[in-house]
C-alpha cells in the first residue's frame, strides 16, 4: 500500500522510485560506461529481463534491440545532448520474441547540471500493432505486403499451415522474404508465445552448426568449460528455422533426419539422447529436388522436409507488387529517420519496374534505403537512386517516356528475352507468365525481336 503522503510533498528519491515503479512504460538508466544503473518493474515486463539481471550489464546485452548496432538513440543522445524519439523499433525479449516499440531517449542530469548518464524510456506497441495488422489484413500477413497472385495463394493458405505442426519447405530465391515467411507461419500458430530461432545452415561448418543446434556438454571440447544448451533446447515448443538446408553436408544431414523421425537428438559431448518438441521449417534458395536428384541431398531427409512447401516467386514474376513494396519501406524509414519523404517520382518507379532485381526484395530495400540517403525531403527522384540503376542503358530515367508503364513492360520483357538468348519459351518462364501472354505482349508493345 502506497502512503499517499510520500507521493504530496517534493519530490524525494523514495517518491520517484515509486512512480517508476508505477508507470507501464519501460525505463532504465545506464552510466558513462553504458552500464545499466536503474531497471523498472515496466523494463521488466516488456524485456523478461529480471532487475537483478539487468543491472550492472551493458545496455545492448539486456535491450536487445534493432536499434542497437547502427543507431542506437541513447548514443545519438549522448554524443548530440539532445532527446531523441523513434517510434518503429523492436527488441527481442528474453523468449527471442519480437516486441514492437517506441523509444524515447536523454540525458541524465543531477540538479547542479551534471550529466549522470543516460536514460531510456520505451513503450510495448504488441496491441496496437496487432490492431493495426488485423486492420489492413486484406494483403498484409504479418510484416508481408504483396498484391500477386501467387503470393495472395499462399495468403489463403497460411492460417492452415500456421496450425499445424507440419515441417515446411521455403524455396525461393536469396531476399524473397523466406525468413519473414517462416517466422510470420510461427507468428501466427500455437507456438507463437515461444521463441523462434534462426540458423542460417549454410554458413557454418559441421560442428559448429550440431553444437549451435545441439549444443555440448562440459569437457566436450577444449573450451567447453560448462554445458551449452543449443537451439532445440532454447526454442522448446516453438520453432526452429534452418535456412539453406540445401548447402548442408551429407554428415549433417544424417543428425537432422535422426531429429526429424525420431525428435530427439544428442549434444556434442553427451552420451544421453534429449528430446525435442520444436516445429521445423526449412529454406533453401536452390532446388532441393534437382540437389537430391544429384545425389546432394539425402532422399529420405528431403521427404522428410518436404511435407508442406511453399515456393516464393522471385519479385522480376511479381513486379506488381513493386509499388506496394516501395510505399511500405518509404513509410517504415521515414518511422524509422524520423522524416517526410512522400514517396517515389515516375521516373523512379518506371526506372524500378526495368530493373529486374537479383537480389529481390532485400534489394529493392536497399535501393529505397540508398536514395533515403540522398534524399532529405520531399519526392525521391532518379538523382536519388544507386549508379547502377541510373547507369542502365536506356533505363526510362535517362530517355524521357511518355508512357512509363508502357516503357518498363518493354524493357522488362526485352531484358528477359536478352537473358535467354531471345528463346521466347524460357523468356517467359523466367517471367512467370504463360508463354501466349508473351507472344501476345510482345505484339501489342511492338517489341522487335
Ligand atoms: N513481401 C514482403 N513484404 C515486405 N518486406 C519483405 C517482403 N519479403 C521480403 N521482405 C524484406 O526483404 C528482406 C529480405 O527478406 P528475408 O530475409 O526474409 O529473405 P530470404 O529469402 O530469407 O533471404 P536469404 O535467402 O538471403 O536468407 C527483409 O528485410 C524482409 O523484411
Amino acid at each position: 500500500m502506497i502512503d499517499p503522503k510520500k507521493i504530496s510533498g517534493p519530490l524525494t528519491q523514495e517518491t520517484t522510485q515509486i512512480i517508476l515503479e508505477c508507470i507501464s512504460d519501460g525505463v532504465f538508466t545506464i552510466d558513462y560506461n553504458w552500464e545499466i544503473t536503474s531497471f523498472n518493474r515496466a523494463a521488466e515486463e516488456i524485456t523478461g529481463i529480471s532487475r537483478k539481471e539487468a543491472i550492472g550489464r551493458h545496455c545492448w546485452e539486456v535491450f536487445r534491440s534493432n536499434m542497437c548496432e547502427a543507431e542506437c538513440a541513447l548514443k545519438k543522445t549522448m554524443e548530440e545532448g539532445k532527446p531523441y524519439v523513434s517510434t518503429s523499433a523492436y527488441i527481442i525479449d528474453s523468449n527471442q520474441k519480437k516486441i514492437p516499440i517506441s523509444v524515447s531517449t536523454s540525458l541524465l542530469i543531477d540538479k547542479h547540471g551534471e550529466v549522470l548518464g543516460g536514460v531510456e524510456i520505451f513503450r510495448d506497441h504488441s496491441l496496437v500493432e496487432a490492431l493495426r495488422k488485423q486492420l489492413s489484413a486484406s494483403f498484409h500477413v504479418e510484416d508481408i505486403v504483396s498484391n500477386s497472385n501467387a503470393m495472395k495463394k499462399i495468403f489463403t493458405i497460411l492460417p492452415q499451415i500456421s496450425q499445424s505442426d507440419a515441417t515446411v519447405l521455403i524455396e525461393g530465391e536469396t531476399g524473397t522474404g523466406k525468413e519473414l515467411m517462416a517466422r510470420a507461419i510461427h507468428n501466427m500458430g500455437p507456438r507463437k508465445d515461444k521463441p523462434f530461432m534462426a540458423i542460417n545452415c549454410g554458413a557454418l561448418p559441421d560442428t559448429l552448426l550440431e553444437s549451435e543446434l545441439f549444443g555440448y556438454k562440459k569437457g566436450a571440447f577444449t573450451h567447453a568449460v560448462k554445458d551449452k544448451p543449443g537451439k532445440f533446447a532454447l526454442a522448446r515448443g516453438g520453432t526452429v528455422f534452418l535456412d539453406e538446408i540445401g548447402d548442408t553436408s551429407p554428415a549433417f544431414q544424417v543428425s537432422l533426419l535422426r531429429v526429424l523421425q525420431e525428435h530427439e537428438y544428442t549434444p556434442l559431448g553427451g552420451v544421453e539422447k534429449e528430446e525435442t518438441d520444436v516445429r521445423i521449417i526449412a529454406a533453401t534458395n536452390r532446388d532441393l529436388s534437382e540437389l537430391m536428384e544429384a545425389d546432394q541431398f539425402r532422399q529420405d531427409l528431403y521427404y522428410r522436409v518436404n511435407v508442406v512447401k511453399l515456393f516464393l516467386p522471385p519479385l522480376r514474376q511479381r513486379m506488381e507488387d513493386v509499388p506496394l513494396l516501395v510505399e511500405r519501406f518509404v513509410s517504415k524509414l521515414n518511422l524509422r529517420q524520423g522524416k517526410f519523404i512522400q514517396g517515389i517520382d515516375h521516373a523512379v518507379l518506371a526506372s524500378l519496374m526495368s530493373h529486374t532485381f537479383p537480389g529481390n526484395i532485400r534489394e529493392l530495400e536497399n535501393i529505397i534505403e540508398h536514395a533515403f540517403v540522398l534524399c532529405q525531403e520531399g519526392i525521391i527522384s532518379c538523382d536519388h537512386l544507386p549508379g547502377f540503376l541510373v547507369q542502365k542503358k536506356q533505363t526510362p530515367c535517362q530517355a524521357p517516356v511518355d508512357d512509363p508503364v508502357k516503357a518498363a513492360q518493354i524493357n522488362l520483357i526485352s531484358d528477359a528475352l536478352a537473358r535467354n538468348n531471345y528463346n521466347r519459351n524460357a523468356a517467359a518462364k523466367d517471367l512467370g507468365i504463360h508463354k501466349s501472354t508473351l507472344f501476345r505482349r510482345i505484339k501489342k508493345l511492338g517489341i522487335k525481336l
